[in-house]
């Protein structure tokens, strides 16, 4: 056993070794820990003075103290030796390797000195290779001798933005070395390419006075200091709308958009911005930094002076000190960066006046119809969209595209602002790429007046537009016209839909690729003063608004497009609760002066000079505006030439015309040729057929003519009279012309010899005898055209003892039984009360058809089986309702039967 002593002493060692122990430990440490500290020091050291670079940290203050201490001292020392290492490699050949580079890649204007270019003649360089770098001063790595001075140039055009930071007194140093970047940059391209936004904080006027004159041709854009989010919102929507480009182009690359057979056609927008070194509110800031993260794609350009902008995309960074000394990203610390000498400021103001010119007298050569055409005619496919340039923005083409993504046009402007003109500029754009098996065009006017009416063969012009498949002029009054083409394009639009359901596929491209041999040309329905369409409050209005936003909905996918032009696109009540056709027109049309078709905030149609307009694929916003300028397509030599073109080389057939100012010719209309019973009139609709009755032997196939407006009542008479004739072989059947009227005696006269001179027999009665009624034979057919029945009543109505039956009561019977032993009566009453005294209770089957002139709609109801009869009586425009086939009344016009040959 140990003693107490002992193990007590024990202890006491043990102790003692740990204490030596934990001080040979903490000993350690501390050593370790002072190494570090000097290591971490001696890193900080070296980091500071890289930050100010060698020159200045050999100067500094608190570089000089650090370096009293002997470990700094060190740190110094390997610097300079590591800097001197690389130097001596550096020395002999880096500042002429770089000088080499920088020649390279910034050829030409974009790098030579001002003197050699500033003023030259105007470039007309439109495209090409991009240079890389834009030269903006000299560098010399600092110590370095002048002699190794080398150029500084920085990337821009679709490749980075630029910052500047300036320091008070090197405001004027930035100020020339931006003008001297944006000369380089504007010498470089033809005029119009490079176009450039300045906004500065500080002032409205007086930044980069030297570039002002470019602002005369609209080059240079100074935005007012408070309308930064103006600005912004702009270049925000130029982005948008060449990436909406991008994607209706369906190309991959966004930078394509902009450039065409290498022809750069979409300008680049350079923005300086000057601030004053604060950061722009949020909302700015983030639209800033958003316009820096897409921009570049789309070339717009961001030089930001003093305006703090986080690097989201390339940038390059130009840092002043003071006015003499500033460091780039470009070359980084240590070495000292000199701006170039600013060009002689008069010279730069004449430079730029003289670019400004050369834009303007570009402008103002007369871009003409001729220049919209293609080389070649009629070569393109209809299968993805219709696409035609209408005018030219500086010289460069501006199209309009229908296809899927914008289905439909609205076209608006005032009276003389060059509607008309637009849609010739673009029908004959459209005209000369698509031939009509690719484009058929349905053309409609409502005006007074005859806009189209070229387009069909006329009197001294017979050629015809090869793709119109229907001309109608002065529709003004007539909007059962408009009314009856939209039908027609409803018609089409099923058959197509039914072809599509068919074939399993949903778009009008993918039904030409499964039915290759399918006639399917895309369909451009133009209605000129579409808004005369929806001028009543009636049935007419009701149907139209319906069946145009079901052709504007469905229409989209099946190739049916529609062009809608209108004076006042605010007066179209009808449009206002149903908004459908306005959101289909996605390609909006301003002219001059034209209101509401553009957006609500998009002003750009305000202040547009004549004969321009602003083309939109966009439904009217901001971001969608082109401006171009529309060559004159309506004067001689023009359009019309271009017409006879390819209405020579083609095998087109003619176009309907409807022409509502005339009436047709019975001896023109198609159906006269062979008519299947009595004509009656040419019915308002698109095939422009004439009306027909057929008197088959069956009760009721009577036809009454009621109104007072004698003329288009002949004229009908006539009409049914002349195509009977002409139906009829001569002594196939028999005529009966009974008129009681004195005054009307020399015409039915006439028609009488007439019908005897083409070799039928013709009983003609003018008095008493009218009463006397044949009765029928039953062999032959026999029409009886009886005028003004009611003016015969004083006879028919006569009793004869002794039966005391009249001939009124005859005439009934005739009227009953006669059709169905092929006698059938044409009767003409002057109205609907007189018609009815003839037929007496319970007479009115017996009339199976008839034709009101100026008859009240309401009168009419009794005799269409209850239907409710909308017509208000015009002058030249008859309703024609047969009970056997019609559910509503055709309009019709009545026939000019004078020479009915
Ligand atoms: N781009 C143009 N260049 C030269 N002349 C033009 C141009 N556009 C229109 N004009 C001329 O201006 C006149 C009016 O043009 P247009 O008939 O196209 O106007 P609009 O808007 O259709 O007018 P309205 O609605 O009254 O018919 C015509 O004589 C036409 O020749």
């Amino acid at each position: 056993m140990l003693g107490r002593g002992e193990r007590r002493q024990r202890a006491r060692n043990a102790l003692e070794e740990l204490r030596k122990a934990l001080r040979l430990a903490l000993g350690a440490a501390a050593a370790a820990r002072q190494n570090a500290q000097t290591r971490k020091d001696q890193l900080e050291f070296e980091q500071q003075v890289m930050r100010l670079g060698l020159a200045r940290a050999r100067l500094d203050p608190a570089i000089l103290e650090a370096r009293q201490q002997p470990a700094l001292a060190q740190t110094w020392d390997k610097v300079i030796a590591e800097r001197d290492e690389l130097y001596a490699e550096w020395h002999p050949k880096g500042p002429h390797r770089l000088r080499e580079l920088v020649k390279e890649h910034s050829p030409g204007v974009a790098g030579a000195p001002w003197q050699e270019w500033l003023g030259n003649p105007v470039s007309q360089k439109t495209g090409g290779e991009t240079p890389a770098m834009w030269r903006i001063g000299r560098a010399v790595v600092e110590q370095a001798p002048h002699e190794e001075e080398f150029p500084v140039a920085v990337p821009l055009l679709d490749r980075a933005h630029l910052r500047v930071t300036s320091v008070p007194d090197s405001r004027s140093v930035v100020d020339a070395l931006v003008e001297t970047l944006l000369l380089r940059l504007l010498s470089t391209y033809r005029p119009g390419l490079i176009r450039v936004h300045l906004w500065d904080i500080g002032h409205l006027t007086g930044s980069l006075p030297n570039l002002q004159p470019l602002t005369a041709a609209g080059l240079l854009t100074v935005h007012d200091p408070t309308r930064l989010d103006d600005l912004l919102a702009d270049m925000a929507g130029h982005i948008r709308r060449v990436h909406a480009k991008a994607m209706r182009a369906g190309e991959t690359s966004l930078r394509s958009v902009c450039v065409t057979n290498d022809e750069r056609i979409e300008p680049w927008r350079v923005v300086v911005l000057f601030g004053n070194g604060d950061r722009l509110p949020d909302e700015q800031q983030r639209e800033l930094q958003r316009v820096a993260r897409t921009g570049l794609d789309a070339g717009v350009h961001l030089i930001c002076v003093d305006v703090p902008l986080s690097a989201n995309s390339p940038m390059e960074t130009i840092m002043f000190s003071d006015a003499q000394h500033a460091t780039t990203t470009m070359t980084g610390t240590g070495v000292a960066f000199h701006p170039d000498p600013a060009p002689d400021g008069g010279m730069a103001s004449r430079a730029v006046t003289k670019i400004a010119e050369d834009l303007i007298t570009r402008r103002g050569k007369p871009r003409t119809f001729a220049d919209l055409l293609p080389g070649e005619l009629g070569q393109l496919s209809s299968r993805e969209e219709l696409r035609a340039p209408v005018g030219f923005a500086d010289g460069v083409p501006v199209e309009v595209v229908l296809g899927d993504a914008t289905p439909h046009a609205l076209i608006a402007g005032p009276s003389g602002s060059g509607k008309t003109n637009f849609l010739y500029a673009m029908l004959g754009g459209l005209a000369a790429r698509y031939s009509p098996d690719e484009l058929e065009l349905y053309l409609l006017d409502f005006k007074e007046g005859v806009s189209f009416a070229g387009l069909a063969p006329g009197r001294k012009d017979p050629s015809w537009l090869p793709q119109a498949r229907l001309v109608g002029v002065n529709v003004n009054t007539d909007r059962e016209f408009g009314l009856a083409l939209l039908r027609f394009l409803t018609q089409e639009l099923a058959r197509r839909a039914e072809a599509a359901k068919r074939q399993e596929v949903t778009k009008l491209s993918e039904l030409r690729e499964a039915e290759p041999e399918g006639h399917w040309p895309r369909i451009v329905a133009v209605i000129d003063e579409f808004q005369a369409l929806f001028g009543g409050r009636d049935r007419i209005t009701q149907q139209a608004t319906v069946l145009l936003e079901d052709v504007a909905r469905r229409g989209r996918s099946q190739g049916i497009h529609l062009v809608l032009a209108s004076q006042d696109i605010a007066g179209i009540e009808a449009f206002w609760g149903k908004p459908a056709v306005f959101e289909q027109c996605t390609l909006r049309i301003a002219m001059p002066k034209a209101k509401r078709v553009l957006s609500e905030h998009n002003n750009a149609a305000i202040s547009l000079p004549r004969w321009h307009a602003v083309i939109n694929h966009d439904s009217g916003v901001s971001h969608g505006n082109q401006v171009a300028h529309i060559p004159d397509a309506s004067a001689k030599g023009t359009f019309d030439d271009l017409q006879k073109k390819l209405w020579a080389t083609g095998t087109s057939l003619a176009p309907a015309l409807f022409d509502g100012a005339h009436q047709p010719l019975l001896g023109d209309a198609a159906d006269f040729v062979d008519p299947s019973g009595p004509l009656l009139g040419q019915v308002i609709e698109v095939s422009c057929r004439a009306a027909a009755v057929s008197l088959d032997a069956v009760p009721g196939r009577n036809l009454a003519v009621i109104g007072t407006a004698t003329e288009d009542a002949l004229s009908i008479m006539e009409s049914a009279a002349y195509s009977l004739a002409r139906k009829h072989e001569p002594g196939s059947c028999d005529f009966s012309v009974w008129c009681a009227v004195p005054a009307l005696q020399e015409r039915v006269t006439r028609l009488a010899r007439i019908l005897v001179a083409v070799g039928h027999s013709v009983d003609l009665r003018t008095g008493e005898d009218i009463a006397q009624l044949v009765p029928s034979s039953g062999e032959r057919p026999r029409f009886i055209l009886f005028f003004a029945v009611d003016s015969a009543h004083q006879w028919l109505e006569r009793k004869e003892p002794p039966a005391m039956r009249s001939g009124l009561d005859d005439f009934r019977a005739l009227l009953k039984n006669g059709p169905a032993n092929h006698v059938h009566t044409i009767g003409w009453w002057r109205g609907t009360g007189r018609l009815k005294d003839t037929l007496g209770f319970g007479g009115a089957d017996d009339i199976g058809a008839w034709v009101a002139l100026d008859v009240q709609g309401a009168e009419l109801n009794s005799l269409a089986a209850g239907q409710v009869i909308d017509w208000s009586p015009r002058p030249k425009r008859a309703i024609f309702f047969d009970k056997s086939i019609h559910s509503s009344p055709d309009v019709i016009i009545p026939f000019d039967t004078l020479d009915p040959s």
